[in-house]
């Protein structure tokens, strides 16, 4: 079983050649889910799986059964928390660029250390604190996005919910694992972080419910009500508590280490780097200020971003399904219920069909797929079926406007304001640590960083 936690690279990588690339299915063990291994289906049967109802291949509880989310006391994922994302989210997105730009600078100045001289820095926990601070003033709004107490309930949910994941999964067999919400002392912390949450949240969902805070309405809690209401379901503040927090585990780690995967890139990439700026310097000089429309026009450091994400991505396996009903694609081929699908996203990224010269990091890839094909897509945050890194179809990730807004206003600030580079002998990017089928940046290299004399 350990290579299949320590290999599944190159193991993916021989499934790609000799069956993907053939049109065939093949079958992996899956080291997180022993009973249930995983199909992998070629390209062929995407645009299939993309229209499958969800009451037959089925996103929730694939990700339920393989995170034993219900197990271990966490959230899982639901219709309501994804049709407000897909729905109030994003269409709010053009008015939250300049609160979610306040909360940037406020964050940065909290949780980056002063740096007036060269000064070694772990820069991802640093990362995790600035997403989570900046996305807090969409999710829960703008006096609970500064409260120290929120934060850090919103930080160690995740941290508890992966360390009781792993132990259940450890240390009960399946008939058993009802029991580690009593038993499991990292399932009783998921289940206390909880009950804190629901009780901090709750005067703000009956102020909202009665109509008595007006105010400050353009947050994930008014429209989860709102969502709620207009579905006639009840909304109790333990129900708001998890979908807030299904919300930080789907964005938070993972945008943290997009972004420190994209700054490692920027390091190996000077010659980037000094466009990068230079386009940065160019565009505010144009909108004197940042907006949906003057970040869609850093177009260079968007493609820099999508081409840092396609040979960095983290996950390896993304539109991951579970069929709930025995499935038949139109080819005859036959999925049995019960049996868990995913697509190699990973695979397709280095697939030199599909992206040429596809290990060499190329910074404008997709800035000339945007001026020479279509300047409506190929930007960071679009899926086709080329690039499924944040999934494909109904449930491709609803969230990915907001990542790479506030991705842009993040490396903004570090760009414009730090000079900085690897601390140590190595001059290059360490090599991504895989486990299992995620692929992460190295979380424990150190940069070294100084804050230049002119701020912006
Ligand atoms: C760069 C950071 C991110 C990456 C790489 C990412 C990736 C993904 C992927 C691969 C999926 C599964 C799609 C599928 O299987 O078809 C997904 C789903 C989801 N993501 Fe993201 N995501 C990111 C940021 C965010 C953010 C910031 C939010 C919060 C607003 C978010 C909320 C969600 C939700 C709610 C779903 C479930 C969608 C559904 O069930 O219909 N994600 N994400």
């Amino acid at each position: 079983m350990a290579r299949y936690i320590s290999e599944t690279k190159t193991l993916m990588d021989q499934g790609q050649a000799q069956h993907l690339k053939k049109g065939r299915p093949f079958m992996i063990r899956n080291p997180s889910d022993e009973k249930h291994p995983l199909v992998i289906l070629p390209l062929k049967y995407l645009s299939e799986v993309k229209s499958a109802p969800q009451g037959k291949l089925s996103f929730p509880t694939f990700l339920d059964k393989s995170n034993l989310l219900t197990v271990v006391g966490g959230p899982t994922m639901n219709f309501e928390v994804t049709r407000m994302v897909r729905l109030r989210v994003n269409r709010a997105l053009k008015d939250l660029v300049e609160p979610l730009q306040d909360e940037c600078l406020y964050a940065w100045n909290k949780v980056v250390p002063a740096c007036a001289d060269w000064t070694p820095i772990t820069l991802f926990p640093i990362l995790n604190q600035l997403f989570a601070r900046i996305a807090a003033r969409v999710m829960v709004g703008p006096e609970l996005c500064r409260d120290d107490e929120w934060l850090n309930l919103a930080l160690s949910y995740t941290e508890a919910s992966i360390k009781a994941i792993r132990g259940v999964r450890a240390k009960y067999p399946p008939s058993l694992r009802f029991l580690a919400q009593y038993l499991d002392s990292n399932a009783r912390e998921v289940l206390r972080i909880r009950r804190r949450a629901a009780q901090m949240l709750g005067p703000y969902l009956e102020a909202r419910r009665s109509g008595r805070d007006r105010s400050n309405s353009d947050d994930a809690l008014q429209w989860l009500l709102d969502t709620y209401e207009s579905r006639k379901k009840a909304l109790s503040a333990d129900q708001l508590a998890q979908d807030e927090f299904i919300l930080n585990v789907a964005s938070i780690t993972s945008s943290a280490a997009v972004a420190l995967s994209i700054i490692y890139d920027l390091i190996d990439h000077p010659d980037s780097l000094q466009e990068i700026k230079e386009e940065i310097n160019r565009v505010f000089g144009e909108y004197q200020t940042w907006t949906r429309a003057s970040l869609n026009s850093l177009l260079l450091l968007d493609s820099f971003m999508k081409e840092s994400l396609r040979l960095h991505t983290l996950q390896q396996l993304t539109v991951q399904r579970a069929a709930l009903v025995p499935w038949t694609f139109k080819d005859g081929f036959q999925l049995p219920a019960g049996t868990n699908i995913s697509f190699a996203s990973q695979q397709l990224n280095l697939d030199e069909d599909v992206y040429p010269d596809a290990q060499t990091f190329d910074a404008k890839r997709f800035l000339r797929k945007r001026e020479n094909i279509d300047p409506n897509k190929f930007h960071f945050a679009s899926v086709s079926d080329d690039s499924i890194i944040f999934g494909a179809g109904f449930h491709a990730c609803p969230g990915r406007f907001l990542a790479q807004d506030v991705l842009k206003l993040m490396l903004i600030q570090l760009l414009m304001r730090y000079d900085f580079k690897l601390s140590g002998a190595s001059q290059s990017r360490p090599p991504d640590i895989a486990y299992n089928f995620s692929v992460m940046p190295n979380i424990g290299t150190q940069l070294l960083m100084k804050e230049k004399l002119t701020q912006r």
